[in-house]
């Protein structure tokens, strides 16, 4: 396999992997001797493909492709989440296993990188269909999955439920109950405490940590967000639970915007009566593209991956950008964003308090001994702290951008594992 970036590629065109292998090569220079092993950094370790056929409800078979990467596994087994999506590609999937590798290694966490997906869309199916659909995959992935192994997560449009089939389908297949082959469970199935708002928590943490450096004040903070989902609601709930005011949310459905701010809880029962965020009382409906142009102090993009592009990184007119996705800034972006002054966040950090949390689940899971959401929610603020600052200073110290700084750090640690495990003679 051929992972080099074509020169001839359309920056804005640029595929997923592409973008983890520009941003790697961006760091390249600055691994010294580490760098002699960079490439393990660039192809992924082990690459499944699996054809998931599932009887429908009305009798007719149907197949599905499937996917589970395990990018790397230096530092531990390999960690991610599972994502059912129509646009699911291989290429996504390569990418998503590749920024939990560095996500990983951000927080420090002893694990690698892993992510898996469905190239569906869950909407279609009943409750039924997409239970055999999970019980199915899971088994198809099951010979390289494990609690010592490869253990998944949710990701877009997989919940606890989804990681409850999971965790059954492994079990039943294994002969035991193994709740550490998944986390994100329900809390009645060894799932922990915070880990439905954690990512969200943890791009609150982080943000408000950039805020701070910035000098800008929590209260009445502008923020917009794209993105209603696990991520973009918990992340809206807690910035407007610190006084921060929330002047748009964008998902599918539509994008209201209100200057005198938008209570989320409202927003997410209103979007739960009526299956639209369009028509919210108080709000006035936008245009999607015209998100990107409403001032404010703090954007989050918590949805999918390229959101932000040459075409609209120039509009955006915010002080700091916490990516909650995975991927929302392509590289050309990120370049007119620094110019511009524009704190960017990387998703590697931004975003990482959803797997710290899982970790604490794995742990919880292994020791059958449960904490509580205080000790929890501790934790989590100060290894995402923690991390800001470790970065901050990399930041400061060789003068680049704080995604270049994440990887600077995550690559190192996970090359130093490489390095010293070595290879067979
Ligand atoms: N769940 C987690 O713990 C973690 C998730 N992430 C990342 O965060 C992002 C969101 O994940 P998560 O919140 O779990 O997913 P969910 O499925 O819970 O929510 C996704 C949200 O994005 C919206 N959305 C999808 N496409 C678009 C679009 N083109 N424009 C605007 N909104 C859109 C969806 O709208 P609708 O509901 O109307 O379809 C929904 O509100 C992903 O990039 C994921 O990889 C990162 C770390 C951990
Ligand atoms: O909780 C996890 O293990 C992984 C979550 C995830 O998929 C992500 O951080 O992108």
């Amino acid at each position: 396999m051929n992972f080099e970036i074509p020169s001839y590629l359309d920056k804005n065109n640029i595929g997923p992997y592409e973008i983890y292998l520009e941003q790697v090569e961006r760091v390249t220079p600055y691994l010294g001797k580490l760098a002699y092993w960079v490439e393990t950094l660039k192809r992924p370790k082990r690459i499944l493909v699996v054809d998931v056929p599932i009887h429908l409800d009305d009798g007719s078979v149907a197949h599905f492709e499937g996917y589970r990467v395990q990018h790397n596994t230096s530092r531990g087994p390999a960690k991610g989440g599972v994502r059912y999506h129509q646009d699911v590609t291989l290429s996504e999937v390569m990418a998503l296993s590749a920024w939990m590798t560095i996500k990983n290694a951000v927080v420090g966490l002893p694990y690698g990188g892993g992510k898996g997906g469905i190239r569906v869309d869950p909407r279609k199916l009943s409750m039924g269909e997409l239970e055999r659909l999970t019980r199915r995959y899971t088994t198809e992935i099951g010979i390289i999955i494990g609690p010592d192994k490869d253990i998944p997560a949710p990701d877009v449009n997989t919940n606890p439920q989804v990681m409850a089939w999971m965790m059954d389908t492994y079990s039943m297949n294994e002969g035991k109950t193994a709740t550490g082959v998944v986390t994100g469970k329900p809390i009645a199935l060894g799932g922990s405490l915070g880990r439905n708002d954690a990512t969200g928590r943890g791009v609150f943490v982080a943000g408000a940590r950039a805020m701070q450096k910035l000098g800008i004040a929590l209260e009445g903070a502008r923020v917009t967000v794209q993105g209603f989902g696990n991520v973009g609601n918990a992340a809206a709930r807690i910035f407007h639970d610190h006084g921060a005011k929330v002047i748009a949310i964008q998902d599918i459905t539509g994008t209201i915007y209100s200057e005198a701010g938008i209570n989320p809880y409202e927003a997410l029962a209103f979007l739960k009566e009526h299956s639209t965020l369009k028509g919210m009382p108080g709000t006035e409906s936008i245009e999607p593209s015209s998100f990107w142009d409403i001032e404010c102090e703090v954007l989050i993009p918590a949805a999918l991956e390229k959101q932000i592009t040459e075409e609209n990184a120039d509009r955006i007119k915010t002080r700091v950008i916490v990516e909650g996705a995975n991927g929302p800034t392509i590289p050309v972006a990120d370049d007119i964003l620094s110019a511009k002054g524009v704190l960017v966040v990387p998703d590697v950090l931004a975003n990482a308090g959803g797997v710290t949390v899982s970790y604490f689940e794995w742990v919880q899971d292994f020791s059958s001994y449960f904490w509580t959401e205080d000790e929890i929610n501790a934790r989590l603020d100060r290894i995402m702290r923690e991390a800001f600052d470790s970065l901050w200073d990399v930041k400061e110290r060789h003068n680049v951008t704080l995604r270049t700084a994440a990887y600077i750090v995550a690559c190192a640690r996970v090359l130093e594992a490489r390095a010293l495990r070595g290879l067979y003679p």
